[in-house]
């Protein structure tokens, strides 16, 4: 890189970025002004002497004060707070024979990736942890152009159609009067409009669930929300829908935890997902589709695909793995890529084509429409995060932040001036399904639109029982944070039609009496064939899974096992996790023959930031068995259903602090005796049995 390196210097003449991650070294370098004037000094205006004015001749110190001014954009009208990364999706092949884009077609076909992830409702500066609906948005940059695939943690949305958006973001955001709640869903408005949208109800039972806390972007799934149409080589099409599933499973937060992350580091899920790629611990997706029938009707199994508040259950229609995404290096500056980059749905490839759900075609006018203000003009698929890697001839010419040096003089299409001019493509280029239009102009949904509840109760009966708790604990925390009676009672109302039991938790909780709240028996269950239970949709896993890049907090102290403290980070290391040492005071813990750093004091850490603790052999009767913030850090790493351990005299501080009886807690007389069962329990990510027992289930 020269001194003064232009932004896209980071790409290759071809437009493909290079590696990100080698920052560029400042050592040696001239401070100079943007016009490349070497400055002389920059620590004092140019003055009328010592004590004098400031003097206008300055240009140094107008040019610099005037570029701060002007640092900050606007941030996204939502999902503005993010956190991205470079990666590589490789195809495996298998979708070939439904569609026809390359980047998913051909077998071992590596495409560059840049994903960002998101919460939705708040400000650019707010904590990664609060309850909301995760984005989850991927661009891959194709040879055939860029696609973009802008999906949600969640299956579905809180409206049918995109002309409601604007009316669920303003119910959402904080109220406008004094602009609180920040980043939360808990406040009369929000509740006033989905109370009122009943078609919201599915979709409040994921945001109420666990799914609304995840415990890192990379235990998330991710949903294309919407049918996609896709069209293979033949011609042939069909109607499908996208799924990201995490290799190190679907886990999430509990509510108190997120809560109390929000304080302790509300930069939680970045700091995980750059930790994580720091470790060599990438984050890994395979992405799957549910392939279905493209007919007429454009349902499946009576469930009607163009409504985006319905799931097509994985037990009707299997999810089938098409490749695998690895995401490997963090973006070099945050502003330039994660927060410039602009996804839209409209970005397709050929083989791929949207559908007519009122939702997504919607979505298809706004992206480009709030990019050009966000982004400050026309031109920001020029911006490095956004430029594409296939050749692009487009004839778009001028506007602001141009940084394009067109040659010629006639770009018009056709012309006769230019030495020939860029032709279209014809059948090679995109083409779109000529699916037959036809209709009255109306402002109206299909009948089976006006199915609210089937898919909320579904989801309701698919929970295991402490899932179940959880719900009930959401809902009732986020009703009880609203103001007006009114607004409570109408949304409990509506939970009755989802489950009575459900809705009499929530109303205990609460304290409304909905004895006299009649059942009502719903029309078209919008399902024919009548899943009662979708098992795929509960995150309590089956059998223990990896835990790559997990952290575990190791209580100790002067005079504790550090041999011990060895054998257990070496043990967790070949797991891909990562031991952190805790002490009362920070520098180093000494045992006679030996001495260890010290990863984190007492006095700066909380319980969330492990998933598991353990307390080391040879603490009893030190400092840290005395300090209360052991006894704080235990307790709520137990009421989290986290992995507790302890060896050796260890033991007894753990006893001094919680039930040493309970599932979940482990104890050994060496640090080797607990290893094992604390990896096992680790993969389970909870003591669901102890999260069961708390929650009374
Ligand atoms: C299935 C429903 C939806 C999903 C899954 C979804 C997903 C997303 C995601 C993931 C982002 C963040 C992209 C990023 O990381 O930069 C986003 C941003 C945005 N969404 Fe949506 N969205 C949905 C519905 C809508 C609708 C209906 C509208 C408007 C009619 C809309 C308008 C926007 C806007 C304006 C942004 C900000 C874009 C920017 O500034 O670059 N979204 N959406």
């Amino acid at each position: 890189m020269t001194e003064n390196t232009p932004l896209d210097a980071r790409f290759s003449p071809t437009g493909a970025p290079q590696e990100p991650g080698d920052a560029a070294t400042q050592q040696g370098r001239r401070l100079t002004t943007a016009q490349g004037l070497r400055v002389d000094e920059t620590e004092h205006s140019l003055k009328a002497g010592p004590r004098g004015p400031s003097l206008l001749e300055d240009h140094h110190l107008r040019e610099k004060i005037t570029h701060f001014d002007h640092e900050r954009i606007p941030e996204r009208v939502v999902h503005a707070r993010g956190a991205g990364a470079y990666g590589t999706f490789r195809s495996y092949g298998t979708a070939a024979s439904v569609t026809a884009a390359r980047f998913l077609a051909e077998e071992g076909k590596e495409t560059r990736v840049f994903t960002r992830f998101s919460t939705v409702l708040g400000s650019r500066g707010s904590a990664d942890t609060a309850r909301d609906v995760r984005g989850f948005a991927t661009k891959f940059y194709t040879d055939e152009g860029t696609f973009d695939l802008v999906g949600n943690n969640m299956p579905v949305f809180f409206i049918q159609d995109a002309i409601k958006f604007p009316d669920l973001i303003h119910a959402g955001k904080p109220e406008p009067d004094r602009e609180i709640p920040q980043a939360q869903s808990a406040h009369d408005t929000f509740w006033d409009f989905v109370s009122l949208h009943t078609e919201a109800t599915h979709m409040l039972m994921w945001a109420m669930s666990d799914r609304g806390i995840p415990r890192s972007y990379r235990t998330m799934e991710g949903f294309g929300v919407h049918t996609f149409r896709l069209e293979a080589a033949d011609g042939s099409t069909s109607l499908v829908k996208f799924h990201w599933k995490p290799v190190l499973g679907v886990h999430s937060l509990v509510w108190e935890e997120a809560q109390l992350t929000g304080g302790a580091d509300p930069d939680f899920h970045r700091r995980d997902l750059a930790d994580a790629i720091a470790a060599g611990a990438y984050p890994e997706w395979e992405l799957g589709l549910q392939v279905m029938p493209d007919t007429p009707d454009e349902t499946f199994e009576g469930i009607d695909l163009l409504d985006p508040t319905k799931i097509v259950p994985e037990e009707l229609c299997p999810v089938q793995p098409v490749g695998r995404l690895t995401l490997h290096a963090e973006p070099t500056n945050y502003f330039a890529e994660t927060e410039q980059v602009a996804f839209h749905v409209a970005n397709l490839v050929p083989g791929i084509q949207v559908t007519n759900d009122p939702l997504m075609q919607g979505r298809l006018f706004s992206y480009l429409d709030t990019q050009i203000t966000r982004l400050g003009g026309p031109n920001f698929a020029q911006i490095p995060v956004n430029r594409p890697h296939a050749p692009v001839d487009d004839m778009q010419r001028d506007g602001m932040h141009q940084t394009a040096v067109h040659e010629g003089r006639a770009p018009y299409q056709p012309n006769s001036l230019g030495g020939g001019c860029p032709i279209a493509s014809g059948a090679a280029g995109y083409v779109h399904v000529p699916t037959p239009v036809e209709g009255r102009k109306v402002r109206e949904a299909p009948a089976s639109f006006a199915d609210h509840y089937s898919q909320a109760t579904l989801f309701w009966a698919s929970m295991t029982p402490v899932e179940q708790a959880h719900l009930v604990g959401g809902f009732t925390f986020e009703l009880g944070k609203v103001g007006e009676a009114a607004v409570r009672e109408r949304m409990v109302a509506n939970l009755v039609r989802v489950d009575r039991a459900l809705a009499e938790r929530v109303a205990a909780g609460l304290g409304i009496d909905i004895t006299d709240i009649p059942e009502v028996t719903e029309e078209g269950s919008g399902s024919s064939a009548d899943v009662a239970t979708s098992p795929a949709l509960s995150q309590v896993p089956q059998e223990p899974g990896r835990i790559d890049a997990r952290v575990i907090g190791v209580l100790a102290d002067d005079g504790a096992d550090l041999a011990g403290i060895d054998t257990l980070r070496q043990a967790l290391a070949d797991q891909g996790a990562t031991a952190v040492v805790v002490a009362p005071h920070g520098g180093e813990i000494s045992t006679g023959d030996g001495s260890t750093a010290v990863d984190k004091a007492l006095v700066t850490t909380r319980s969330v930031e492990y998933d598991a603790v353990v307390v080391a052999g040879g603490t009893a009767g030190s400092a840290v068995a005395t300090d209360p913030a052991t006894t704080v850090l235990l307790a709520e790493a137990f009421r989290h259903g986290k992995a507790i351990a302890a060896w050796g005299d260890g033991a007894e501080v753990l006893r001094s602090a919680v039930d040493a009886d309970a599932p979940g807690v482990i104890a050994g007389s060496g640090a080797g005796d607990v290893t094992h069962d604390l990896v096992t329990a680790l993969g389970m990510h909870r003591s669901w049995e102890r999260l069961a027992t708390i929650a009374g289930v």
